[in-house]
C-alpha cells in the first residue's frame, strides 16, 4: 500500500465516469467489503466534515433530502450521525420505494424519532440542507413533483451541501437532467466524477472537495485503462515545469522559440504573447512582427530578437524575413496567431509545411479552419491548437459541441486532426490524438478578458521550446501551461480582485505564482 500522501496525490488526478465508478465499486464489493460497511464509512466521513464546516449550535436545523438509492442511504447515515450530535434533523423523502439498504436506514431514522416528510415545505426554516436525492446512479430526467421541489430550493437562501453530485446533474456530461440542485458545496465521493469538471456543471456544484474513502489503487488501475481523463493537479504540473537547469548550459540549449504574431491593427496581441513567452524562462526568444511593431516590441522586451517583417497595405506580415542562416527549422518551437489577421494566410501555410513543433492560436486557427485541419495530418512534428469554443466550432464543425460535453468534443477533435487540442474555457480541456484527456480543475472567471489567451500562447510556446530535449509529452506540456496560466489568474485575483486581472497584469503574476507553488 502506498503511503497516504502519495496515494492521495494519485487519487486527486483520477477522473471517472459513472460506469467506471460502478466497476470499481463492484471490485471492492466482490473482494469482500460489505456494501453497508462502505456506506457507513462514507456517511460518517461526510458527517464529520459537516460538523467542521457547519458546527452546532451555530447551525441547528438540518434538512436532509433522501432519494431512493444509495445516495439517499449515505444521506440517512449523515442524518443519523448529526441527530446524535445534537442537530435538529428533518428528512424530505419524496419517493416511498427505497433500495433495501436505504430502507433499513430510513426505518432506523424513523425509530429514532427523526421526522420525515414527502413535501419540501417543512424544511423551509433549516439552516443547512444536505442533498442525497440522486448520485451517480441518476440517468433519467427528474420529473414532478421532485422537479418543482428542487425549483423551490432556488428561492431559499440556506447553504446546500450535495453528496457526490448535485442531484439532477449527469455524472459524465454535467448536463442538467430536467432540473438540478444548485449546491453551495459538493462532496464528491471516492473519485472525481467527470461531470463535475465540465463547464456547464459549474453553476451547480459550488465549492467541490473530494471525500476519500480508501479505494485501493489496484482497483482503480484495473478499471481505468488508457486513454484516461486526468485532472491537472499542482503536483502533475510542477513536475513538468523546467524549474532547474543543468549547471553547464547555454541559451540555445534552453530552447529557442519563434513567435509570429501581430499586425498594425493588433499590436497588443504580439506584446502579450511575448510577455507570456518571457515568463516561461525560454532560453532565446525571437519575435517576428510587422516592421512597424518592431520599436514597440524592442522597447518592452529588450532581451528578445525582434524580426521586423515586410507588411501588407493593412499592416499584416506579408512575408517572414528571418535573419541570414535561419529558417523555420532552426527553432525548437514556433507559436503563432495572435493579432495576425487573415491576411497572414501564406505565413501559416509556410509554418504548417515546416517540421517544427507548432502552437497555433487565434488567427492562426481561423486561417487553419479555412485551409482545413486535414493539413495537420501531414506534419511530422507535433501541433498544438488552442481554440476557444468559437474557434473550435469553426475548426471542427463535425465534432460534438464544445458547449455541451467538452471532454468528448476535445477528444474527438484531437483524434481526427492528429493534433494536441487545448479547448479553452472555465475548465480548459486538453486532448492528444490517442484520446488521453487532461482537465485543468481550478481557474477563475477573472481570466475571461481580452488578451489573456495570448498570454497562454506565449507561455505554452516557451514551455514547448524548452521541453523538446526532454521526454515530456506535448499534451502534458499544454496541460502544465493551462495550469500555470490559471494559477497566475487566481493569485492575481487574490491580490487585485476579480476585475483587476487584465492580461498585462496576468503576465506579471506568472513568476510570483511559482514562488507560491514551488516554495
Ligand atoms: N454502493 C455503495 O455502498 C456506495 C454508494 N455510494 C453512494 O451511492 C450513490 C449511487 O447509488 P445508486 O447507484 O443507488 O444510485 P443513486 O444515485 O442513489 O440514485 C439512483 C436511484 O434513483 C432512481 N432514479 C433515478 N432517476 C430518477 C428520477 N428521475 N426520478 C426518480 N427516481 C430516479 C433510480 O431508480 P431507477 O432509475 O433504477 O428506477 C435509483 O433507484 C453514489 O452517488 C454515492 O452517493 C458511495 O457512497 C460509495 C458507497
Ligand atoms: N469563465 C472562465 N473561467 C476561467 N478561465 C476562463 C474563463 N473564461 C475564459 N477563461 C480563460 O481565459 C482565456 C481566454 O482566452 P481567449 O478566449 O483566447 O482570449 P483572447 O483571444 O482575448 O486572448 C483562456 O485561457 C480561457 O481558458
Ligand atoms: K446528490
Amino acid at each position: 500500500m502506498l503511503p497516504d500522501r502519495s496515494r492521495r496525490k494519485q487519487i486527486e488526478q483520477v477522473v471517472v465516469t459513472a460506469e467506471q465508478m460502478r466497476q470499481i465499486e463492484a471490485r471492492i464489493f466482490a473482494a469482500g467489503m460489505p456494501v453497508a460497511a462502505l456506506m457507513e464509512k462514507v456517511g460518517i466521513s461526510i458527517a464529520r466534515r459537516v460538523q467542521t464546516l457547519y458546527p452546532y449550535p451555530q447551525v441547528r436545523r438540518v434538512g436532509v433530502l433522501v432519494g431512493p438509492g444509495h445516495n439517499g442511504g449515505d444521506a440517512l447515515v449523515v442524518a443519523r450521525e448529526l441527530h446524535f450530535q445534537g442537530y435538529e434533523v428533518l428528512i424530505y423523502r419524496p419517493i416511498a420505494k427505497l433500495k433495501e439498504l436505504t430502507n433499513q436506514h430510513a426505518q432506523y431514522a424513523e425509530s429514532l424519532g427523526i421526522p420525515h416528510f414527502e413535501a419540501i415545505a417543512p424544511l423551509q426554516d433549516c439552516d443547512l440542507l444536505i442533498d442525497g436525492l440522486f448520485g451517480f446512479g441518476m440517468e433519467r430526467q427528474i420529473t414532478e413533483p421532485i422537479a418543482s421541489d428542487i425549483h423551490q430550493l432556488d428561492r431559499w437562501s440556506m447553504p446546500i451541501l450535495s453528496i457526490d453530485l448535485p442531484s439532477g446533474l449527469h455524472t459524465d456530461t454535467g448536463e442538467v437532467l430536467g432540473k438540478a440542485v444548485k449546491a453551495t458545496r459538493t462532496f464528491c465521493l471516492g473519485l472525481w466524477k467527470q461531470g463535475l469538471l465540465q463547464d456547464r456543471a459549474l453553476e451547480y456544484i459550488g465549492t467541490v472537495e473530494l471525500i476519500d474513502f480508501d479505494i485501493p489503487t489496484a482497483d482503480i488501475h484495473a478499471v481505468l485503462e488508457a486513454p484516461k481523463v486526468k485532472r491537472v493537479t499542482s503536483d502533475l504540473a510542477i513536475a513538468t515545469l523546467p524549474l532547474t537547469r543543468p549547471p553547464v548550459t547555454h541559451k540555445y540549449k534552453q530552447g529557442h522559440l519563434l513567435l509570429i504574431c501581430g499586425s498594425r491593427r493588433y499590436a497588443g496581441g504580439a506584446l502579450l504573447t511575448a510577455l507570456g513567452a518571457r515568463a516561461s524562462g525560454v532560453g532565446m526568444l525571437s519575435i517576428a512582427v510587422p516592421e512597424s511593431l518592431k520599436p514597440l516590441l524592442n522597447a518592452q522586451l529588450p532581451e528578445a530578437l525582434v524580426v521586423g517583417c515586410p507588411e501588407t497595405d493593412n499592416g499584416a506580415i506579408a512575408q517572414l524575413d528571418l535573419p541570414e542562416g535561419t529558417d523555420l527549422e532552426s527553432f525548437q518551437a514556433i507559436a503563432c496567431g495572435p493579432g495576425l489577421t487573415l491576411e497572414a494566410t501564406p505565413i501559416i501555410q509556410g509554418v504548417l509545411n515546416n517540421d517544427c513543433p507548432l502552437v497555433l492560436d487565434a488567427d492562426g486557427l481561423n486561417i487553419l479552419a479555412i485551409l482545413g485541419t486535414q493539413k495537420l495530418s501531414r506534419r511530422s512534428s507535433p501541433t498544438v491548437l488552442t481554440p476557444h469554443a468559437g474557434e473550435f466550432k469553426r475548426l471542427f464543425p463535425d465534432a460534438p459541441s464544445p458547449m455541451q460535453d467538452r471532454i468528448s468534443a476535445v477528444r474527438e477533435a484531437a483524434q481526427t486532426s492528429k493534433a494536441v487540442v487545448l479547448l479553452k474555457g472555465a475548465r480548459t480541456a486538453i486532448a492528444n490524438p490517442s484520446g488521453q484527456v487532461w482537465i485543468n480543475p481550478e481557474s477563475t472567471p477573472a481570466l475571461a478578458r481580452g488578451g489573456s489567451g495570448d498570454v497562454l500562447t506565449g507561455l505554452l510556446g516557451g514551455l514547448l521550446a524548452q521541453a523538446t530535449a526532454q521526454h515530456i509529452s506535448v499534451d502534458a506540456i499544454a496541460a502544465c501551461a493551462a495550469w500555470w496560466h490559471s494559477q497566475a489568474g487566481i493569485l492575481a485575483e487574490r491580490e487585485r480582485t476579480q476585475i483587476g486581472v487584465d492580461a498585462f497584469t496576468l503576465t506579471q503574476f506568472l513568476i510570483p505564482v511559482l514562488h507560491q507553488s514551488v516554495g
